[in-house]
Formats: structure tokens, C-alpha cells, sequence
């Protein structure tokens, strides 16, 4: 190790391995042997620091769990085997994990070098907006200076505290030669360039070169890209990581002659166009959600429509097509051309297809409930009654097989209520939760045209076209469609958008050019909704403004927007 020092300080030059790993929240021992691998692979490399994400021992977020003091006490653990192990003359280790100290909580990084631990720097500014709630669980640190990693003065910090200029400013007074944060910063649309954003931002501020080290995978609704990179004093990109994987990437921090120091020019992952990444968020966050929680696979209904043919194709392109199964479930309702369609999905993607009529079951149902319900007509009752029919169905299939029951619905239907509760509304998880109807139509159109980075499925189409072209319809009775019921997808979305994403208020979207009482109506639905939203599975976030924790609304709510 002595000879690496002296190495290193010869030549003046710092090697990073930004080393994006894969944690399990609460799986501290598994995190454990991923940081030594990611460790080894920082050593392959040749370099001096392998750098981690934020709570990388613990995953992220750990929620509630890091208050446990058996979790804390494998934490202490795991982090004297790290120290240990960086008694072999490797690389120094910077690890994620929560910190105790005087009766408090601090979310921290710790330093691991020459079998010791050499110093932690705790989260100065905690987030707490949006999906996060660390003012819950972790303590404030006042800003701290550099810690010294091999002769390096290092201005370490973790994820928010690079959202703000304080910490960077405090690094930089305090001599810190370049900036390292370590994140635990999710994937939503543009969120690159936020984060790109504050990051030159720092770097303009204190004219000292940036590291950025984000965690990969997903963490149930949250998925976390990796997509690390560096910036060099100027704010000129140097090195970029690839999103969505998980592996190691070397960088180089040099000092110059003058006394400069500056970030080298390194390995640069090309930026996926948005529909890749919405996609590859889909797959990545499915394909976690079901093996961290330990399904052998999925099922799901096919129905001929476009939101299960695209959740049947991310989940063959997550989790291989024999872990994926496919019912179609016809009603006196189905079309011909939805059986064909369902069919021939499955046939694309390579999965099983299972027909189960639900006729029998209908028939039931409504023998059963004639004598209740006496000379009532047919309404939505008989409509829900065919899609809990199928979930129940689905859900059987799942006890029996043990596979995760993938629901459909998207974000358009979700918003105004537009599913059955119990029914097609019942699941594990969702894909589309997050996305529009619109997009839902890119998104198959894209899918068609090409294959993602790392996907399991089909080099070709994954639909018929016919799939994307014909009106949405849900089959519940003789010739729906969807637009009986609502706007047109277009209006019905760009709605929804100024609703949801923009909170803006009616007047705008009316001086935008949607019509007043369509707007007001598309309102009353949203509010109304928010109780089924409540009980919908858990999905992929994708948006700012994803349903659940990044949008809260009361359910009992009178007030209604006039302005
Ligand atoms: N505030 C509240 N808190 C708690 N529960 C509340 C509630 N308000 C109503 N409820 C309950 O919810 C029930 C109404 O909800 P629910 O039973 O789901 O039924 P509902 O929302 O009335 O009907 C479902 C709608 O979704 C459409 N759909 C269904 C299936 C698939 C698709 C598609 O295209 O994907 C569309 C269907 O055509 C129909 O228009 C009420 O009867 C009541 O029990
Ligand atoms: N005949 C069917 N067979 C199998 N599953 C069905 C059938 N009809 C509906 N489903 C399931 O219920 C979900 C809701 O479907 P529905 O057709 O009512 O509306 P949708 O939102 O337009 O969905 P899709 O575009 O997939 O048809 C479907 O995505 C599918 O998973
Ligand atoms: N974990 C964090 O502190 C993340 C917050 C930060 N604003 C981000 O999304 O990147």
C-alpha cells in the first residue's frame, strides 16, 4: 500500500472507480459483498478510491427500517469487515451507511482505508419534498470540510447537499481540492439534466472539479439509474458512466504542474433519447421489484388492447419470456380481433398464452345476485363484475403458480378513475402506472421499432400494429370505447398534464385552448379518483409528479378549483 502512495503522490494523479452498485434495502451483508466486488473491480482498474452511492451498505431509501438498532448493529459489522478488508493495499473505499453519534441519526459517508475507518462526513441538507422524507428518519449535520483520502483533500458530500450551494461552498473555504457526492438520486424525466444543472452550478461556484456517483436499480416505485459522471473545473462533461447498469468506471484527478487540479478526460456513455429511458426505467424496475422480492415471475391479463400487450412486452424484455405467462380471458364481449391480437402479442414475446372464458363465471354472478338485485337493469355493476372476474382469475393463477400478478392500467385511467377496483385494478405491481396514454402509443411504437440496451425479448416487434392503431376499448359491453367515457387521449392527456404535472390553474389550461367545463369535469374526476388511487399496486415512477408519494391528496375532499 505504502508503494501505491508513493505512487501516487509522484505522479500527482488520483484514479476513482465510480463504482455503481445494485444494493437490496435491508440486505446489509449481501451490499456487503457487492462492495467488496465492486471493490475488486476498482482494484482491477488500478485505482485509489472505489466510490459508492448513497446508504450503498443499507440501500436507499431504508425508510423507517434504519431506526432499528439490530439493523444498526449489522451495520457496524458489515462496516469493520470493509475497514478490514481495505487492509490489503487495495483501493480506499468510500460506503454509504447511516451513522449514530451523541443520540442522533446522521445519513453519512464513511472513508475506509488501510483497514480503518478514516473519516465521515454526514448529510448536511436533507431532502423532503417530493418522494423523499429523510427529515423523518435522519438528523441534520452542520456543513463539513474535506476529508483527506490519500494525501487528497476531498470535499465529500451526499446527494442533496450538491442541490444546494452552502456544503460546497463550506468544502471549497476549507480547501477541499475537488468535489465527490455520492447519490441515492432516482430516475424521473429531465432528471439528468436537473442534476447536471446543480452540479455546474458547484462547480461555477467554487472552480473545483466534480465526481458524481449514483446508486442503479430499482427500490419499489423508485428506480436509480447510475449514470455517474464527472465534471472537470470548467464544467466541461469528462467522464460519463451508462445509465442503467450496474459495474465500475474509472476517473482521473489530476494536479497540475501549476498547482491546478483538474478532472481527465475518460470513458463517455452516449445519452439514451427519453422513450429508451422511460423504458428502460419500466424494465429495470419490474425486473427488481419481482427478483428482489423473490417471484419466480409474472402473469398477466391479455386482452388485445395496448396497455397489457406493452406491460406483457417490458416484462419479457425484464425477466426472460419464460418467467412471463399470458390469459386471455374472453367475454360474449371480445372481439374476434382482440383473440387474434392477444394471440399473436404472445407469439411475438414468446410466452404462454392460456385462454379461460369468464362466461361461466358471469353466469353465476348473476344468478347468484338476481334475487338481490330483482328488476334493476344491467349498468357498471355487470361491467365490474367481468374484470374482478378476471382478477380473480389472475390472482388464483398467482397463489397457484406463484407468479406476481403485473396490472395494466396507466396513468390516464389512473387519474380519472377509469379501472375497476378489485378488478383490473388488482395486482402486484405496474409499469404503466406513471406513463400516459400517450406515451403508452410511443412507447409500443418505439418497442416495435427497436430493442433496448439489456433486453431479454424479442429482436423484432413485440405487437401487431393493429394494436396501436385501433380505439382503446375495455369490452365491458356491446361496442365500448373508451372515448365514450372520456376526451379523446390527446385532450383527455394534455388535461391531465397541466393538472398534474403543472398544477395550473383551469384558467390557464382555458387560455390554452381546452374547453372550460371538460376541464372542470376532468378536475372532479381526478379529486374523486384519489381513493382507488389509494389502493392501487405500487408502479414504476417515471414523472416529477408520480402518483403516491410525490402527489398527496386528501381523499375526502370538497374543494373544487374555480380559478
Ligand atoms: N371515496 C370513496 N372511498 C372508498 N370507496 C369508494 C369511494 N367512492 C366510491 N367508492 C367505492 O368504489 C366503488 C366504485 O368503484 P368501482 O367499483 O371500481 O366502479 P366505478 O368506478 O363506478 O366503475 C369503473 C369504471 O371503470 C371503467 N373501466 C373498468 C375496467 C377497465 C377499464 C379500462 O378501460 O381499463 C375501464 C368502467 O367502464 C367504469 O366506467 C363504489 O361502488 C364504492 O364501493
Ligand atoms: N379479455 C381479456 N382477457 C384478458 N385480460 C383482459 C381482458 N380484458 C381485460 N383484461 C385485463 O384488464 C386490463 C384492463 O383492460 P381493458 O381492456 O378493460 O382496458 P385497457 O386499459 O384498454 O387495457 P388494454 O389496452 O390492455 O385492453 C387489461 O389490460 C387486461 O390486463
Ligand atoms: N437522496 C437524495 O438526497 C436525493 C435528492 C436529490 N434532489 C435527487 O433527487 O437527486
Amino acid at each position: 500500500m505504502l508503494s501505491d502512495r508513493i505512487r501516487t503522490d509522484m505522479t500527482q494523479l488520483l484514479t476513482l472507480a465510480l463504482a455503481q452498485i445494485n444494493p437490496v434495502v435491508g440486505d446489509v451483508e449481501g451490499n456487503a459483498r457487492q462492495l467488496l466486488e465492486a471493490r475488486q473491480q476498482a482494484a482491477e482498474q488500478g485505482a485509489d478510491l472505489c466510490v459508492t452511492g448513497e446508504l450503498s451498505l443499507i440501500g436507499y431509501p431504508p425508510e423507517d427500517l434504519v431506526r432499528k438498532p439490530a439493523l444498526m448493529r449489522a451495520v457496524a459489522s458489515a462496516l469493520d469487515m470493509l475497514a478490514a478488508a481495505t487492509a490489503d493495499g487495495g483501493p480506499a473505499l468510500i460506503v454509504g451507511a447511516p451513522h449514530a453519534e451523541g443520540g442522533k441519526l446522521y445519513n453519512a459517508a464513511y472513508v475506509l482505508d488501510g483497514g480503518h475507518v478514516t473519516g465521515v462526513v454526514r448529510k448536511h441538507a436533507l431532502p423532503n419534498y417530493g418522494v423523499f422524507d429523510e427529515l423523518r428518519v435522519f438528523d441534520l449535520a452542520p456543513p463539513a470540510g474535506p476529508v483527506v483520502i490519500r494525501g487528497w483533500r476531498v470535499g465529500l458530500m451526499v446527494c442533496e447537499d450538491m442541490w444546494r450551494p452552502d456544503s460546497a461552498e463550506c468544502l471549497a473555504e476549507s480547501g477541499a481540492e475537488f468535489l465527490l457526492v455520492i447519490n441515492g438520486s432516482p430516475y424521473e424525466v429531465d432528471k439528468r439534466d436537473q442534476r447536471l444543472a446543480h452540479a455546474v452550478a458547484r462547480v461555477h461556484e467554487t472552480g473545483l472539479p466534480l465526481a458524481y456517483v449514483n446508486l442503479v436499480g430499482g427500490q419499489d416505485e423508485l428506480v436509480f439509474d447510475g449514470a455517474s459522471f464527472v465534471l472537470d473545473r470548467d464544467g466541461a462533461l469528462k467522464v460519463q458512466a451508462p445509465a442503467w447498469i450496474s459495474g465500475t468506471t474509472p476517473a482521473h484527478i489530476r494536479r497540475t504542474e501549476a498547482g491546478e487540479v483538474v478532472a481527465e478526460a475518460g470513458p463517455l456513455s452516449p445519452e439514451p433519447e427519453v422513450l429508451e429511458a422511460v423504458y428502460s426505467a419500466m424494465m429495470l424496475g419490474l425486473a427488481d421489484y419481482v427478483n428482489k422480492n423473490g417471484f419466480p415471475g409474472v402473469v398477466l391479463g391479455l386482452s388485445g388492447g395496448i396497455d397489457s400487450a406493452l406491460s406483457l412486452a417490458v416484462a419479457v424484455d425484464a425477466l426472460g419470456a419464460d418467467r412471463v405467462r399470458a390469459v386471455m380471458m374472453p367475454s360474449r364481449y371480445t372481439s374476434r380481433d382482440s383473440l387474434d391480437d392477444a394471440a399473436l402479442c404472445a407469439e411475438l414475446c414468446g410466452v404462454r398464452l392460456d385462454e379461460i372464458p369468464i362466461e361461466p363465471a358471469v353466469q353465476a354472478f348473476s344468478t347468484m345476485l338476481a334475487p338481490v338485485f330483482g328488476n334493476r337493469g344491467p349498468d357498471v355493476t355487470e361491467e365490474n363484475i367481468q374484470s374482478r372476474i378476471r382478477g380473480v382469475i389472475l390472482m388464483a393463477m398467482s397463489n397457484k403458480f406463484g407468479d406476481m400478478v403485473l396490472t395494466t392500467g396507466n396513468k390516464s385511467e389512473m387519474s380519472v378513475g377509469y379501472a375497476t377496483l378489485y378488478g383490473d385494478m388488482c395486482g402486484g405491481y405496474s409499469v404503466l402506472k406513471d406513463v400516459y396514454k400517450m406515451t403508452v402509443f410511443e412507447l409500443s411504437r418505439w418497442r416495435n421499432a427497436q430493442k433496448p440496451e439489456g433486453a431479454l425479448g424479442p429482436d423484432g416487434p413485440v405487437m401487431p400494429e393493429r394494436v396501436i392503431a385501433k380505439p382503446p376499448s375495455a369490452e365491458l359491453r356491446e361496442d365500448q370505447k373508451d372515448e365514450d367515457s372520456l376526451p379523446p387521449y390527446e385532450r383527455l392527456d394534455a388535461i391531465l398534464e397541466g393538472l398534474v404535472e403543472k398544477e395550473l390553474p383551469h384558467r390557464v389550461l382555458v387560455e390554452q385552448g381546452q374547453d372550460r367545463d371538460e376541464v372542470d369535469r376532468i378536475a372532479r374526476l381526478l379529486y374523486v379518483a384519489e381513493y382507488k388511487r389509494r389502493q392501487s399496486p405500487p408502479g414504476v415512477k417515471i414523472t416529477g409528479r408520480a402518483f403516491g408519494r410525490d402527489r398527496r391528496y386528501p381523499i375526502t375532499n370538497r374543494f373544487r378549483d374555480r380559478a
